[in-house]
């Protein structure tokens, strides 16, 4: 049988992995998927780069456009990132009939309903599983491995860059702009960089996961975001002296009046193995209710293992191909008439517990006004630590954890500690997942 014909777009980290991933295991591949797979069009903006950076023989063009609805190609796969022209070319795609494969979860998390309808419409497959956790193939286990249970919530290390920037903070002692410099080296980060480290690539990766896990719509615009930018060395190492870790998580969770959906720097029990995720390494952690709870662990990016996701997408539409459009696994999992309209949460609906630090007036009496704030507000207390203030020093810190609350009930707790004249300076907040 003929090779299914590919059509890339994009001749960068990504897309030279999947050039070389295809050519080195292309026996293997042509005896899982039933016929070969091969790059016969590749659209770029530099042709002679692209040619020397893919090493394959195909017809290159600077017309990308062309590539993406020419009548040699199956399958097109999107790898130029960004939301504007890979949107623009991922619908002309589908339009003239193409399948198609991204790795581009902004592009999904954003515009993914529409894009989901029109390949529906068209009777083609849109297929993802790089654009999450890269190589790890979490889409495929949420939403054909669990397809038995009912999700309860999902927490992750999603972005491997800011996951290498405070695992080697942590380790090395680096200063924040040196550890991002290296991530950028070895191809991890995006190409805006501010998009890994404001907790904005998590974010895009989370609202997909969300989606696929309870039926809902993507969603990306509710997703409460707060990146690693304002982390400070002090809470890692109050965070380690009280058994946490300190990691940014996405997590996404049903509760009883809508989804939880939210990412942000989180303390972790050290003793759970996902503290223990270092580097760019990805893991997620799923809680189901038949199974019970799953992790899963791997590279979240890099070259040839977010190609290992895209090329194991080009197997499973050569496969699935010829099959009948509506018994092919959905693109979210649920059946389009049967999604779920829970709404995602306001982030004070949200139930959390906290890390706090107050710098105070080193004098007798403190800490009785700031747990007498916490009570009020039904906020209970898991371990205070103060430090032991210096000969002379008339200030120090005073660290709190609490039990679970309504991060509402937080935030007008915050604000009536934060007007004691005896807290000296912002009290620093972090949230707190015991992840059991
Ligand atoms: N690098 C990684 O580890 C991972 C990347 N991704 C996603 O994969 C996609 C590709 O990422 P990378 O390969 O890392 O990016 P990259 O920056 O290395 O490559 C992008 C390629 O697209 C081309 N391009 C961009 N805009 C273009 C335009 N307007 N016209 C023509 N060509 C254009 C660039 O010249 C380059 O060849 C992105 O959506 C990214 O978010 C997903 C998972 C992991
Ligand atoms: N910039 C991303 C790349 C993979 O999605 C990351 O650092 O995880
Ligand atoms: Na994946």
């Amino acid at each position: 049988m003929k090779p299914m014909q590919v059509g890339l777009i994009g001749a960068g980290v990504v897309a030279t992995g999947v050039a070389k991933v295809l050519e080195r295991n292309q026996n293997e591949i042509m005896r899982r998927a039933g016929r070969g797979i091969q790059v016969t069009h590749v659209g770029a903006r530099n042709l002679d780069k692209a040619r020397s950076t893919l090493g394959i023989a195909a017809d290159y063009s600077s017309q990308l456009e062309a590539v993406a609805t020419h009548p040699d190609v199956d399958i097109v796969v999107e790898l130029i990132g960004g939301t504007t022209l890979a949107k623009d070319l991922v619908l002309k795609a589908i339009a003239a009939g193409k399948h198609v494969v991204t790795a581009n979860k902004a592009l999904l998390a954003v515009h993914g309903t529409e894009i989901f309808a029109a390949a529906r419409d068209k009777g083609v497959m849109v297929a993802f599983e790089a654009a999450v956790a890269g190589g790890i193939p979490i889409i495929k286990a949420l939403r054909e491995g669990l397809t038995a249970n009912r999700i309860e919530w999902i927490a992750g290390i999603i972005n491997g860059t800011t996951n290498f920037i405070l695992s080697e903070m942590r380790a090395k002692g680096l200063d924040f702009g040196v550890v991002l410099k290296e991530a950028q080296r070895l191809g991890y980060a995006e190409t805006d960089p501010t998009f890994d480290i404001e907790g904005v690539d998590a974010a895009h990766k989370l609202t997909i996961m969300s989606a696929i896990a309870f039926g809902t719509p993507v969603q990306f615009d509710r997703a409460h975001i707060e990146g690693i930018t304002k982390l400070q060395a002090t809470d890692i190492k109050y965070a380690e002296q009280l058994g946490y870790r300190i990691k940014l998580l996405g997590i996404t969770r049903r509760r009883d009046h809508g989804i939880e959906l939210r990412v942000h720097p989180t303390l972790i029990p050290a003793k759970r193995l996902i503290a223990n995720v270092e580097g760019a390494m990805n893991a997620v952690v799923v809680q189901a209710d038949a199974v019970g709870t799953t992790l899963y662990y791997g590279k979240g990016a890099g070259s040839e293992p977010t190609a290992s996701a895209v090329v194991a997408d080009l197997v499973d539409i050569t496969r699935l191909h010829t099959a009948d459009p509506d018994h092919r696994v959905p693109h979210l999992a649920f059946q389009p008439d049967a999604m779920s309209d829970a709404p995602i949460l306001a982030m004070d609906q949200v139930i959390t517990s906290f890390y706090l630090r107050l710098t105070v007036a080193d004098e007798a009496g403190v800490l009785s006004r700031i747990t007498g704030i916490l009570a009020e507000h039904d906020i209970s207390i898991d371990a205070v630590l103060q430090r032991e203030s210096a000969e002379g020093e008339r200030q120090t810190d005073l660290i709190i954890l609490t039990h679970d609350t309504l991060e509402g009930s937080m935030n007008k707790a915050l604000a009536q500690m934060q007007a004691l004249p005896t807290v000296l300076a912002p009290i620093v907040r972090i949230r707190k997942e015991e992840l059991a």
